[in-house]
């Protein structure tokens, strides 16, 4: 009883820590997590308000909901900010977190990262991989034509379309077997799994009886192995074309001229491809399929799209990507989208490295920080209609997602933001104009779109989207 009332009485230290909601010995407030996070902590912050202090196990957690605490912690306060949690499944998949992702701040973080921004996810570098996506557009097309108005899941199609551009891009060829594509969902589930030992470290032992450490080990072995082959493979071969190198050729190159002060070991480089694959392929098909979801559920925004991509498209075969810039309601669809459906609801956890008064709050360093930019893009306080779509909302405001913006955070801002925007951003405007401006798209067998997400750490629908297409005259 004595242990009961000390975890809920508030601390008896004299810190003014932001408000919390009474907590259990030892889980803290997992509890009260549920199923979806993101709308129990928006709950919560109805209470507790939008800097609230909860415990996940053991470990305070710092929660932001809303503008201005987003904007004080990503860029008032970035620095303090930009360090990740040690978690414990990221640690084996990641190579002890030797991704940019995962790797805490510091020096090795920033050569990393600085190579994802400079080399591997330079805007001239995505451009230079314009082939890849026209290929596997027209492919994508193509298999939609060839249904003949049947049933087709575009579900289906939008993953392995994101599957073939990203390993063609990284790795140089498109690997379509099913046992590649088992391995990054268990790669992808494994991610979204809930580990003990992160949160309750006395607790571990739970993680390895229950079969998870096991699994994660088994997952990260299998990619290692086939990563070990792609790497032989781009050392051994002859090709030496610059046109045609590959993310791999990319890294190898720079491991090899090394005169820069930074060796890029074998496992780093693994390390890497295993952050463009986990962040890259998920998110980008997921904001892709609400998009077009959300269109399916509104014609009059469906036919406003349309009438866009005709009027660039003129009657040529495609749009092309030179088009796309010319395509503010496009880019307005994909806005919404991403404000209603942001992929990573809770973006990637946050640690605080030193101790810092927030909002008149003391923060303690260690301290790790959720930004509910979920709740944030739903806060009717900031938007009009917040639960409906309307891509016109942002015909007539700067409002962009690219980190300037913290009502609008899907891609996360200040340093630890993402850095694949560029990429991810025009294979799905690509697709989705084609698509529009190709086809007539009905949902086939359902009264309405079933509109459910599915749990992890990123948010999908959880069932496909299948329509029938009629191509347009
Ligand atoms: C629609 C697609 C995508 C979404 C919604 C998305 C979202 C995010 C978010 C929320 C973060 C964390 C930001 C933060 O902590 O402030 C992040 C980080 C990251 N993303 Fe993306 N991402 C997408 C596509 C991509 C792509 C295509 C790549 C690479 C090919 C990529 C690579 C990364 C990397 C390497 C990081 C870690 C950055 C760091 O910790 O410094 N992402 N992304």
């Amino acid at each position: 009883l004595l242990i009961l009332k000390s975890s809920f009485s508030s601390t008896k230290s004299n810190k003014n820590l932001p408000p919390s909601p009474p907590k259990l010995p030892l889980i803290g407030n997992l509890h009260q997590l549920g199923s979806s996070p993101h709308r129990a902590l928006q709950a919560m912050a109805q209470t507790y308000g939008p800097l609230m202090l909860i415990h996940l196990g053991t470990v305070p957690v710092l929660v932001a909901s809303s503008v201005d605490a987003a904007k004080e912690i990503m860029k008032t306060h970035d620095l303090i900010f930009s360090s990740r949690p040690h978690l414990n499944i990221p640690d084996k998949l990641f190579y002890a977190c030797k991704d940019i992702a995962f790797s805490k701040y510091g020096e090795y973080w920033r050569q990393v990262k600085s190579i994802a921004v400079l080399h591997l996810l330079s805007n001239k570098r995505v451009q230079s991989y314009q082939h890849v996506r026209d290929d596997e557009m027209t492919t994508m097309m193509e298999k939609i034509r060839r249904a003949n108005g049947s049933a087709v899941n575009l579900s289906e199609l939008f993953i392995s379309l994101t599957n073939n551009v990203v390993c063609r891009v990284a790795l140089g060829k498109a690997y379509e077997g099913r046992k590649f594509k088992n391995l990054l969902d268990r790669f992808m589930e494994l991610l979204g799994c809930f580990s003990v030992g992160s949160y309750i470290p006395s607790l571990r032992w739970v993680d390895r009886l229950s079969g998870l450490e096991r699994k994660a080990d088994k997952v990260a072995k299998e990619f290692d192995e086939f990563l070990e082959v792609v790497l032989d493979e781009h050392v051994n071969k002859n090709d030496t074309c610059v046109e045609s190198r590959d993310l791999v050729d990319i890294l190898l190159e720079f491991q090899r001229d090394n005169d820069k002060g930074f060796r890029l070991e074998r496992d780093m480089i693994k390390a890497l491809i295993v952050d463009i694959f986990s962040a890259g392929t998920d998110t980008t098909f997921t904001s892709l399929e609400w998009a077009t979801c959300e269109l399916l559920r509104h014609p009059r925004a469906m036919k406003q799209l349309k009438k866009e991509v005709n009027e660039i498209g003129q009657g040529r075969p495609m749009i092309t990507e030179d088009d796309l810039d010319k395509m503010p309601y496009l880019k307005a669809v994909f806005k919404e989208g991403l404000r209603l459906h942001t992929p990573l609801p809770l973006l990637v956890p946050r640690e605080s490295t030193e101790d810092i008064k927030l909002h008149g709050y003391d923060i303690q360093s260690g301290t790790q920080v959720l930004i509910n930019a979920w709740a944030i893009a739903r806060d009717p306080s900031v938007w009009e209609e917040p639960e409906e779509f309307r891509p016109d909302r942002f015909l007539n405001s700067p409002i962009d997602y690219k980190g300037f913006h913290f009502e609008l955070l899907p891609f996360g801002a200040g340093r630890r933001g993402c850095p694949g925007i560029q990429f991810a951003m025009v294979v799905n405007e690509l697709v989705l104009a084609n698509l529009v401006y190709k086809f007539d798209l009905a949902l086939v067998g359902e009264e309405g779109m079933d509109m459910s997400e599915t749990n992890g750490i990123t948010v999908h629908k959880k069932c496909p989207i299948v329509v029938s297409a009629t191509p347009c005259s």
